[in-house]
């Protein structure tokens, strides 16, 4: 059949030799239009402030604050949104063939691929979700032989290691049956819970029996909390759970590795070699910093270097399993095009999430930062890395581009004792003292987003990336289910982000000079982030409380400058939501994200920054604090009925409380002077912001005063907030009467 020239729906063209394509997005036109024109509106506004602030008098402290706080705000609004941009400059969509990659490789072209899989606690991330991962990846498409699964566990936990030795018995009936059928979800757990046509067969019947007794086990041992002896059933399981002497915690431990499945020995049911399976535990110790995650990934790195030294490796977190095996196809589309920059160093595909609720209530699957400004730095140096979901070339990571590293695989018996010593001492914890690992070298430190950080820091020194997003997602993850696991997740990226801009890299500065100034103002979008939480406190307060003491700040509908107002406001969240409606969301959605970008404002952003800034002075010592990946079954349940969790007394529902009250008092008192006052003037500005503000808190009014279920607000938060409030409106009428 001529493929030649054929259509490939959405706009693609191909012949049958091509591996890969890009397009632009037809909205790159307008965008660029629509950005000069509301770049003119900006400084029109700031111009307004600056005559406010500076060429007229000003009658007295209160007003100089009120404009001086809008002023901010509105330049904090201003620099978010010109950063923006950055994103919307040339966006463009790729499209890959991996069927077209047969025809021109042989099977010892494959490139080998090490998989690194990150946990670090046996509670929060149940070691049978861990595992299905791992399944997931082990069954690729893929030359058995070519592949190497690394689970790095910072947990340090044997309750982990045992719950991958039963799964290396499972993968051997499992990968064989995946192969058989040819099925897509080879997670397990997943294939299990869905309706199949195979369900009837013995054969289905038999491997979910397996499947279950499997999980029983784990689970069993996960209760218990130790491994049961009728479960040591021999002496290498014995000698591997020896190592856990009495001394041995999650922060204090030698290096543990355990070659659970070699290659080169061990078969399937069918008789087919299986891929490697490695567990590795890095030696901690109190008295080293371990890096978290980033610490982990270098673990990795060089534990794999010595043992396969694999030119491509795959991060993965642990709750992020593989839905569609011929993934590592696709990469291929691009390391074998012969055309390939040699300046390429990942390939990132986006985070994608199941068991989000219909309208996704807490916008988890941040559309913008996974899918659409990726999209949007593909066409510039590239999207920057996600933390998991993304396939590196070693190179990228070890060396700089001009080092030339010899992408053999490594070919001695993994088990061999000169690699296994090998292999912990790169594991030790004192091993990176004094050299350049995580400072120019592999996974970057110094940053809780060590993901950003890592990927910025490799475009600074000239590296590039690609952005692969095929219709079928190549992964998928765990979403947090509660409102404070959401936010608790958001304020740890604003510390990283900001530990990024407050460091000799500031990606405006530093940034500019290294990666060219388009890239940086996208970098510095995100390192900026926590900043949104200015312009959003000072809108959900101050025009409110002017509101309630009677007090105008915004233009009335009068003046011209109204109208400005609006075009911002409108173009603002207008092209906002095409974006997000053209990215394939939809209307109930986008009300969501927007409210959570809101509720953000009030609380991870603002705490994140007030932690960053406690942190930085030496009070706080805030680490990585890991999501749950727990279900709790009424939470689940209320979430899927999709009711807003908030259940903990946190203090980052305060100020969100306080403003919901506020704003709910402010527009009713508000609405009863424009219905008594005849001479109205028609809408004012102060009541729209309201008014939205009130729309957008609905759920919390609800879980102040119509829950009584375990989810709605704590009476302490809501005692708290309500004392607050009312001094902050006592105090505001004070210092608006002396006007
Ligand atoms: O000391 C640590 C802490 C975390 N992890 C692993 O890191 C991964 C991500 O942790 P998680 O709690 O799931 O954080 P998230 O906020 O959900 O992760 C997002 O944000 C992180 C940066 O903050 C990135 O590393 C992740 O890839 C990205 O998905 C998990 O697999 C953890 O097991 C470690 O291995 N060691
Ligand atoms: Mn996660």
């Amino acid at each position: 059949m001529n493929t030649e020239g054929r259509r490939l729906g959405r706009g693609f063209t191909t012949n049958a030799s091509r591996l890969h394509l890009s397009e632009p997005l037809r909205q790159t036109a307008f965008n660029r239009l629509f950005a000069a024109i509301y770049f003119s509106a900006v400084l029109v506004l700031l111009f307004r402030h600056v005559r406010n602030l500076f060429l007229y008098p000003i009658p007295n402290l209160l007003s100089f604050c009120i404009t001086s706080s809008l002023f901010i705000s509105d330049l904090v609004l201003a620099f978010m949104w010109f950063s923006a941009q950055a994103f919307r400059i040339s966006p463009v969509r790729r499209k890959e063939f991996p069927e077209n990659l047969k025809r021109i490789i042989r099977d010892e072209d494959f490139l080998a691929l090490d998989v690194f899989i990150c946990t670090a606690d046996p509670y929060k991330e149940p070691p049978m979700n861990v595992v299905n991962v791992a399944l997931s990846l082990m069954a690729y498409d893929y030359p058995a032989d070519k592949i190497s699964i690394y689970v790095s566990d910072d947990g340090g936990s044997a309750l982990t290691l045992f719950a991958f030795m039963e799964a290396a018995k499972f993968a051997s009936h499992w990968l064989p049956f995946c192969k058989e059928h040819n099925l897509m979800e080879r997670n397990p757990q997943v294939f299990f819970e869905a309706k199949h046509h195979h369900s009837s067969s013995p054969h289905f019947e038999k491997i979910k029996t397996m499947y279950e007794d499997m999980k029983v086990k784990v689970e069993h041992v996960v209760d218990k909390g130790e491994i049961v002896d009728e479960y040591i059933t021999d002496d290498q399981r014995r000698q591997a759970f020896n190592q856990w002497t009495n001394g041995f915690t999650p922060t204090h431990h030698p290096t543990v590795i355990q070659v659970i499945l070699d290659k080169s020995q061990d078969k399937d049911i069918s008789g087919h070699f299986l891929p490697n399976l490695i567990y590795v535990s890095r030696q901690k110790s109190k008295a080293w910093p371990h890096h978290f995650k980033a610490g982990a990934l270098n673990v990795l790195l060089r534990v794999s270097a010595a043992m396969t030294n694999a030119p491509v490796i795959l991060t993965q977190d642990c709750d992020m399993y593989s839905n569609d095996p011929r993934t590592p196809l696709r990469v291929l589309c691009y390391l074998l095009d012969p055309e390939m920059k040699p300046d390429l160093a990942f390939i990132q595909f986006p985070q994608r999430f199941h068991g989000l609720n219909k309208d996704d209530i807490y916008g988890s699957e941040y559309k913008r930062l996974f899918k659409i400004n990726p999209m949007g730095l593909d066409g510039i140096k590239g999207p920057n890395y996600l933390g998991s979901g993304c396939f590196f070339r070693r190179q990228a990571l070890i060396g700089d581009q001009s080092t030339e590293i010899p992408d053999n695989v490594v070919n001695r018996p993994i088990k061999s004792q000169e690699i296994l010593s090998l292999a912990h001492h790169v594991a030790g914890c004192n091993y990176e003292n004094q050299t350049d690992w995580g400072l120019k070298r592999g996974f970057r430190y110094g940053s809780l987003v060590e993901d950003f950080f890592t990927s910025y820091r490799l475009q600074c020194e000239g590296w590039k990336s690609l952005f692969c997003n095929p219709e079928r997602a190549a992964f998928l993850g765990d979403v947090p289910i509660t409102l404070f696991d959401v936010l608790s997740q958001c304020k740890r990226w604003c510390i990283g982000a900001f530990e990024v801009t407050f460091s000799k890299y500031n990606t405006l500065i530093f940034g500019s000079q290294s990666m060219g100034v388009i890239t940086s103002l996208a970098y510095s979008h995100y390192a900026c982030w926590p900043l949104w939480c200015i312009p959003i406190t000072f809108y959900s307060f101050l025009p409110q409380l002017a509101l309630l003491n009677q007090v105008t700040i915004f233009p009335k509908i009068s003046e011209p400058w109204f109208f400005l107002y609006v075009f911002l406001v409108l173009g603002a969240y207008g092209q906002d939501f095409f974006e997000f409606i053209l990215a394939g969301g939809t209307i109930q959605r986008w009300w969501n994200a927007q409210r959570m970008w809101m509720i953000s404002g009030l609380t991870c952003y603002l705490f994140g920054s007030v932690e960053y800034l406690l942190k930085s002075i030496g009070i706080s010592t805030q680490g990585f604090s890991l999501t749950s990946k727990v279900l709790d079954d009424a939470q689940r349940k209320r979430y899927e009925e999709g009711s807003y969790e908030f259940g903990v007394p946190s203090p980052m529902f305060v100020p969100l409380t306080m403003a919901a009250t506020i704003n709910l008092f402010s527009f009713i008192l508000g609405s009863i002077r424009v219905l008594k006052d005849d001479n109205d003037k028609g809408p004012s500005l102060e009541m729209v912001l309201s008014g939205a503000i009130v729309l957008n808190c609905l759920p919390i009014y609800r879980a102040i005063a119509l829950r009584n279920d375990a989810g709605r607000m704590a009476t302490q938060v809501t005692v708290t907030s309500a004392f607050i409030s009312v001094t902050l409106c006592y105090a505001s009428s004070l210092c608006f009467s002396k006007k």
